[in-house]
């Protein structure tokens, strides 16, 4: 594989303006975005135009305005030499049922150009590093949807890109499954110095993956930002405790403490329906491990039970609506039309919780 990324482009995706206007609907409206090497998530509700994006970069599909580059290559005139360094994992199953891993994977090195050995010894490589060597002789059509994954990652790497774009790879898979597509990911970066877009309509297995995440809603811009800024934005604890003789209401005392030693608290925010007590749940934005260690000691002052204490993230929805009120980081497109009501629709279609991270810290 490509190893260390020596020469890596400063960004590996820019856009400006681009635009992709279908008789019916604006898939992507006025789109500006740069993109740096590394792992990039890409979130946004089904319809957001994700894969309209990636037809684009990879020169597949035109647009109706604005240009795009990818690797310093414009996505109108240079569509073949882009499609010679980048991967390409597509959303659905476009796998034959009838032949082997290793007989797919060695036809599509094949078709990127690789000679016959290099083609037999880089699938061999690449099929090991997706974890399919053992079953790499068997037809396709009896593998599980996991293992199908792994050949479409697999036939995106084969060709050693210096980028991939691998749109919904955690598409159908069980929690278990996701994580180790999400390691998997991970790796290619890590592991080749291959550079990774990645499409997904849950935020929170993108922050756990991704160095960067771009949000985008009805083909705008909402948001482009490192991880870090993200989860540092959207992280708050949930907390609930008992009541007690001494305080009655425990949460109102609680509320109180916090507010006053200057923590930012809430009660009911979006998402507390789901929770057995919404009342009696406390929001308290988590700025670091000294929050932990404050709704500890505070709790403990007021002598009241601490029932539970959970980091919670914000549901895709509340990125969607705080997306107005968030100077979106080189942004020029504005959020429009109602981001909050398509987010929750996407959150509606997944399969587990869209509640990102959803990690217990307690
Ligand atoms: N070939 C096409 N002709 C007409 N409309 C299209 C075409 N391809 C996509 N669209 C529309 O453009 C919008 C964006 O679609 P796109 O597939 O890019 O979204 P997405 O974010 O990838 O969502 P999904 O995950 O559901 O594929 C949608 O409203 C879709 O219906």
């Amino acid at each position: 594989m490509s190893g260390a990324t020596t020469f890596e482009h400063v960004t590996v995706i820019v856009t400006e303006s681009l635009t992709k206007r279908y008789p019916r609907v604006t898939a992507l409206d006025r789109l500006s975005v740069d993109i740096a090497p590394g792992v990039t998530g890409l979130v946004g509700a089904n319809g957001a135009g994700k894969s309209t994006l990636i037809k684009i970069l990879l020169g597949l599909a035109p647009a109706t305005e604005g240009t795009a580059h990818v690797l310093g290559l414009d996505v109108t005139k240079d569509g073949s030499t882009i499609r010679e360094r980048v991967g390409y994992m597509p959303e659905h199953d476009c796998l034959p049922p009838d032949v082997s891993a290793t007989e797919f994977v060695v036809h599509m090195a094949r078709m990127a150009g690789l000679p016959p050995t290099a083609a037999r010894e880089r699938t061999a490589d690449t099929l090991r590093h997706v974890g399919l060597y053992e079953e790499r002789y068997r037809p396709i059509g009896g593998y599980s949807t996991g293992m199908k994954q792994r050949v479409k990652l697999a036939q995106a790497l084969v060709h050693d890109p210096q980028l991939v774009f691998l749109d919904e790879p955690t598409n159908g898979l069980d929690p278990v499954g996701r994580d180790e597509m999400l390691g998997l990911i991970r790796r290619v970066h890590t592991d080749f110095g291959i550079s990774v877009l990645v499409t997904s309509h849950l935020l929170g297995e993108l922050e756990r993956t991704c160095d960067h995440v771009v949000v985008v809603d009805g083909g705008k811009l909402l948001r482009s930002s490192s991880t870090t800024e993200f989860t540092k934005v959207t992280t708050s604890l949930a907390v609930e405790v008992t009541d007690t003789d001494a305080h009655p209401d425990g949460t109102g005392a609680l509320r109180a403490a916090l507010a006053a030693a200057g923590a930012a608290v809430t009660t009911g925010a979006p998402g507390a329906e789901g929770l057995a007590s919404p009342g009696h749940v406390l929001f308290v934005e988590a700025t670091g491990d000294e929050t932990y260690d404050l709704v500890r000691d505070t709790v403990a002052g007021l002598g009241l039970g601490l029932v539970r204490m959970e980091q919670r993230r914000h549901q895709i929805a509340e990125v969607f609506r705080d997306a107005d009120a968030q100077a979106a980081v080189g942004a020029p497109a504005q959020a429009g039309g109602a981001p909050a009501e398509r987010a929750a629709a996407a959150g509606q279609n997944t399969d587990r919780p869209t509640t990102v991270g959803g990690g217990n810290a307690g």
